[in-house]
């Protein structure tokens, strides 16, 4: 079974250079509080899309990160590439602000089955010219608040389960580890853990294996109503997962992260 290698490297200042195949990356804003890290995630990402109502929360929030400039200087440097979702939530004088910029606005009004983030992943996943094989998409503001909204963003890991999509808060990240690979976690530990959690999802697991944890599994089951891995801790800088369904891989985020 082939390995697949994930790492937060995009929460660190300065991407260090590796000798990998090249990633591009891509970021989706929601409509909810914006994390503190977001201007670094942003300077990561090769597009920056916002999810209807995320507009709004760029326009408002992001300029506060910034206390020592001006208002409309962040906003035209934090200018998204792409609104796209039902339109019911961006304020007007929002779309048209960053529309006479330049920016795309899409609206999917059409489709009230899916959510705007599901249609912005359906969206950048469908680019032609993001070098999709290697690409991996960051959501931020996903987690907290509402939590039909948390459940269905979990959801859009779970529909595009050949994506890499890392659910974000200023408090945690979210990724989906699917049972078609063996898993191979490298942890930046000046920027996250130690806090850990595995989560079956959509079916129990009859057999999950680690090493790195302090709880480790040993083709352990886990299940809703029976045993899952929450309040885990990561012991060192590697942490590897072998399952026979897909799991919620999630970790703190540290509070001392900088913020760009
Ligand atoms: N409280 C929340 N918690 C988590 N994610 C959220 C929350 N609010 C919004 N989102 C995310 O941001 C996206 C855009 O939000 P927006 O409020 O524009 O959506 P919406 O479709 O108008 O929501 P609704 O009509 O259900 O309130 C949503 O698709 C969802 O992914
Ligand atoms: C069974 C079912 N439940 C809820 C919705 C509502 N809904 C789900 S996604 C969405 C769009 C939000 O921007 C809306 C309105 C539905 N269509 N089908």
């Amino acid at each position: 079974m082939d390995l697949m290698i994930h790492s937060s490297r995009f929460l660190l200042p300065y991407f260090p250079a590796n000798n990998g195949p090249s990633q591009s990356c891509a970021l989706v804003v929601l409509n909810q509080p914006i994390p503190r890290f977001t201007p670094l995630l942003w300077n990561h990402a090769r597009l920056r899309v916002c999810a209807d109502g995320g507009a709004n929360r760029l326009y408002d929030e992001l300029p506060q990160l910034f206390p020592d400039e001006q208002a409309s200087a962040i906003r035209k440097r934090y200018m998204p590439d792409v609104i796209k979702g039902d339109m019911d939530s961006v304020r007007a004088e929002v779309l048209e602000f960053y529309t006479n910029l330049g920016t795309n606005a899409i609206d999917a009004s059409h489709d009230q089955d899916t959510t705007d983030l599901h249609k912005c992943v359906a969206y950048i996943r469908d680019l032609p010219n993001l070098e999709n094989h290697n690409l991996y998409i960051l959501v931020a503001g996903a987690l907290g608040g509402r939590f039909d909204h948390e459940v269905g963003n979990i959801n859009v890991l779970c529909f595009f389960s050949t994506t890499r999509i890392i659910l974000l808060s200023d408090d945690c990240l979210i990724q989906l580890l699917p049972s078609s690979h063996h898993h191979e976690i490298h942890i930046q530990s000046s920027v996250e853990g130690p806090h850990c959690g595995l989560i079956p999802i959509g079916v129990p697991s009859r057999s999950t294996t680690t090493t790195g944890l302090q709880w480790d599994l040993t083709e352990t089951e886990m299940r809703f109503g029976g045993l899952i891995s929450t309040s885990n801790i990561v012991k060192g800088e590697r942490v590897t997962v072998k399952s026979d369904s897909d799991l919620l891989w999630t970790i703190s985020i540290k509070k001392a992260l900088l913020m760009r």
